[in-house]
């Protein structure tokens, strides 16, 4: 079992006895595939291991060449429609006996479990006896909740039952996870985190910035899926044309060739098209360099978001927003101060609310200030700190945990 540190531990500071924790991460879905939940946990792991914790990773699915040697995976998963988006995971027997065999073989001061309530590997290590204590961030946010899902809860009020203490992205998350989880189990509101340095020292990309005569407009998410609302920015880019011609909408994320038919087929889509500039899937280093160099980022998502941890990705760029006001992003922007916000699936207010940003230079630069400001409070360097002292409080209320 490989679990890794950095050489030099700052502060430690969870076991009384000051050596480093171990932890041991499980996440519901394949690292295969880029996803908000994953790329949580290969932050907050990194970051937990500049503080010199040892911290080892399983998930379903298969190893690739990219993934570091901290995530472990069982082989296999399946995808399955899951909250608007595709989720990768693995449950039937095997996912069990190999998540619970990793958890034993592993010896971990602490298990934390993401989203235990789906039905993959995260799910497994909660039947366990003699488990280490467990601690469960839920990210999914699903409001409002279907009636159908009622059938689930008391099933997983009973088996969440042996959680210590529950972490939930957003009030909007917890919300969700309130339907189903014990009210004996303590609450703590813990917001995604962001590698904010990466963010503040981006330089912007000349290809990618705007002018006053041709500003740049940006996209960035999985353009396929309806809940990340492509088609609202294509309307609502259409109708920013009219007042502003020489406007350029560029757009990050896997899907860019469906997307450029789909504009293609309206009418008037060719002209509409030339104005777009599809770069497909970039590195971090070009996402920054992406919201660095941008005068308005576009947030159209139409629900499903539990945090909206790309608000405040382009904050900490100091790039002025426009986000649709899902309950998420209301709480992200501090209630719109941090952003501009229009009606959800409104692509009239949207392109509206980019025209205000586009005329106006000044609030454009409040705005940008503003986000900047609020990105402090999403940086793993303050998040690592506030999961560390929910540790703290699983661990000392179960004082025979630790070896
Ligand atoms: N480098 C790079 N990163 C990308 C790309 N596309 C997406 N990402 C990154 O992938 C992460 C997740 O993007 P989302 O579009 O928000 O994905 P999600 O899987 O729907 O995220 C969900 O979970 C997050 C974490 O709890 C939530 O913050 C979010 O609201 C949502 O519920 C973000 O860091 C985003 O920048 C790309 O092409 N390149």
């Amino acid at each position: 079992m490989l679990c890794m540190s950095s050489q030099e531990p700052a502060s430690i500071g969870v076991r009384p006895d000051g050596r480093p924790l171990r932890v041991g991460i499980v996440c519901p879905y394949s690292f295969e595939t880029p996803g908000g939940v994953q790329n949580h946990i290969r932050d907050f792991s990194e970051a937990l291991m500049r503080r010199g914790h040892h911290v080892s990773v399983f998930a379903p699915g298969r190893r690739t060449k990219d993934m570091p040697l901290w995530v472990q995976t069982n082989g296999s998963s399946f995808a399955i429609p899951y909250n608007g988006s595709w989720a990768h995971l693995s449950y039937f027997l095997a996912a069990g006996l190999q998540t619970r065999r990793w958890v034993r073989q592993g010896q971990f001061d602490i298990v934390h479990l993401h989203e235990p309530e789906a039905p993959s590997v995260s799910h497994k290590p909660l039947v366990m006896r003699g488990a280490p204590p467990m601690v469960a961030t839920f990210h999914a946010s699903i409001e409002p909740y279907p009636r159908a899902l009622h059938l689930f809860q008391r099933y997983l009020h009973s088996y969440l039952e042996p959680l210590s203490e529950a972490i939930f992205v957003s009030p909007s998350a917890q919300r969700t996870a309130d339907h189903y989880l014990p009210a004996s189990i303590s609450r703590h509101v813990i917001p995604n985190g962001i590698n904010r340095a990466s963010y503040l020292r981006a330089h912007p990309d000349e290809r990618w910035r705007g002018t006053p005569k041709h500003p740049t407009i940006g996209f960035l998410g999985r353009l396929e899926e309806e809940r990340k609302g492509f088609p609202i920015f294509v309307e609502a880019a259409s109708r920013v044309l009219e007042r502003h011609p020489g406007a350029r909408f560029l757009v990050v994320g896997d899907g860019g060739d469906e997307a450029a038919k789909a504009i293609a087929e309206r009418d008037g889509g060719a002209a509409l098209l030339e104005r777009f500039e599809f770069l497909g899937r970039v590195d971090d280093d070009a996402k920054a360099r992406f919201y660095k160099s941008l005068d308005v980022y576009v947030a159209p998502q139409t629900g499903g978001e539990s945090f909206g941890i790309v608000l405040a990705e382009a904050m900490a760029a100091g790039c002025p927003i426009v986000a649709s006001d899902l309950p998420a992003f209301v709480d992200v922007t501090e209630q719109g101060r941090d952003a501009a916000l229009f009606a959800n699936r409104d692509a009239a207010d949207c392109a509206e609310r980019i025209c205000e940003l586009l005329a106006d230079p000044s609030l454009r630069t409040r705005l940008g200030k503003a986000g900047l400001r609020r990105s402090g409070d999403f940086d793993w360097e303050t998040i690592v700190d506030e999961v560390l002292a929910v540790y703290r409080r699983a661990l000392s209320a179960q004082p025979g945990a630790l070896s």
